[in-house]
């Protein structure tokens, strides 16, 4: 969890010269352990507003941006702008808006959870005395603790842990929210319950970054995700564009798929037989131009639907054949991927 112990001062507007507000930029961001190179020349852009899923296998450089991102760990270069102020140099005066669950929040072991959170409470510069003791109440409440509020946090199971450092990060209003993995260690129901808070924070307009190994999760809940691999983004942007990526597919829910494979063959149409239906490849065709095909043909069609691609083939893709990527994106993006 993040808390700042000096006095907040008003935090600039996260505005960009180019017009798009921007919760937080980096550039050339790169972080060196010995000989791993855990971060490298890494371009940022968190929309404000957004929520952004950061996506990668395991060690892929997540944690460490995330970390780098909120002045927790020291960047061998680049630079980094968090609600336009610069970090780590001024960490301090951008924190107080900023809520974060990373590992290790750092909770006393014999403390109580509500205990716990209310001397991270008093650290909030955005609460007064007298709201602490409710912004914990509401926090504990909000990520369902309320009824073991009073137990030890050593005694909390690895889920309560995670929930405990959610609320830590909802004390106080934010205007960004980063969470590392915060379904880790979570049951189903907790799992759901992260993301109802995370539409929650989306509705109020507050910017949330999020770190996750649930495909499934990232696509029911952001709006953008940036993958990483090897420590390099090899995809950015809003999540529609990366489903929209991938090679274009009409599902043709017909009577008579056999046949209907055959005349589209024919007309030098890629098509194959689906256990739900004709798969057609309209790379280099149109939705119309098959279903003209079919009927010509005199095949009935009952349905025709293009597909997205599913976030995992997306996700594999980007992650396992970095070659093919250029074009997967748009424009920028891919030619910033090597
Ligand atoms: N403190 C450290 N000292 C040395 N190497 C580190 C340190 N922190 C991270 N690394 C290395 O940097 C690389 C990136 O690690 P990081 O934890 O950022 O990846 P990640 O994408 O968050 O992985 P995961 O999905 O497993 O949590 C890995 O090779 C890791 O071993």
């Amino acid at each position: 969890m993040t808390t700042a112990h000096t006095a907040v001062t008003a935090v600039p507007g996260a505005g960009n010269p180019s017009g798009t507000a921007v919760a937080a930029r980096t550039r050339g961001l790169r972080k060196v352990y010995g000989s791993t190179v855990a971060v490298d020349d890494v371009d940022l852009e968190i929309p404000e507003g957004a929520v952004v899923g950061m996506l990668g296998p395991n060690g892929s450089g997540k944690t460490t941006t995330i970390r780098m991102l909120l002045g927790l760990v020291q960047p061998t270069e680049g630079e980094i702008e968090l609600l336009g102020v610069p970090v780590p140099r001024d960490t301090h005066r951008v924190l107080p808006h900023v809520g974060a669950l990373v590992e290790g929040p750092g909770f006393h072991p014999f403390l109580s959870g509500r205990e716990n959170l209310l001397r991270f409470a008093a650290a909030e510069p955005l609460l007064a005395d007298g709201e602490l003791d409710g912004a914990v109440s509401a926090a504990l409440e909000r990520v369902g603790l309320a009824h073991a509020a009073t137990r030890r946090y050593r005694a909390y199971s690895l889920g309560m842990k995670q929930r405990l450092g959610l609320a830590s990060a909802l004390l106080a209003p934010r205007r960004l929210v980063v969470l590392d993995e915060p379904t880790n260690g979570l049951d189903p129901a907790g799992t759901q319950e992260v993301r109802r808070i995370i539409a929650e924070l989306h509705a109020r307009g507050v910017t949330v970054l999020v770190s996750s190994h649930l495909l499934a999760e990232v696509e029911a809940t952001c709006t953008h995700v940036v993958v990483l691999n090897q420590g390099v983004v090899v995809a950015q942007g809003a999540l529609d564009d990366l489903l929209e990526s991938g090679s274009p597919t009409l599902l043709v829910s017909t009577p008579d798929g056999a046949r209907a494979v055959d005349a589209l063959r024919t007309g030098r149409i890629p098509a194959r037989l689906a256990p739900d239906g004709v798969r057609v490849d309209i790379a280099t065709t149109t939705s119309a131009t098959v279903i003209e095909t079919l009927v010509r043909a005199g095949i009935g069609v009952d349905e025709a639907r293009r597909e997205r691609t599913g976030l995992e083939e997306a996700f594999a893709r980007l992650t396992h054949d970095v070659g093919d990527l250029v074009g997967a994106l748009d424009g920028d993006e891919a030619e910033e991927t090597r």
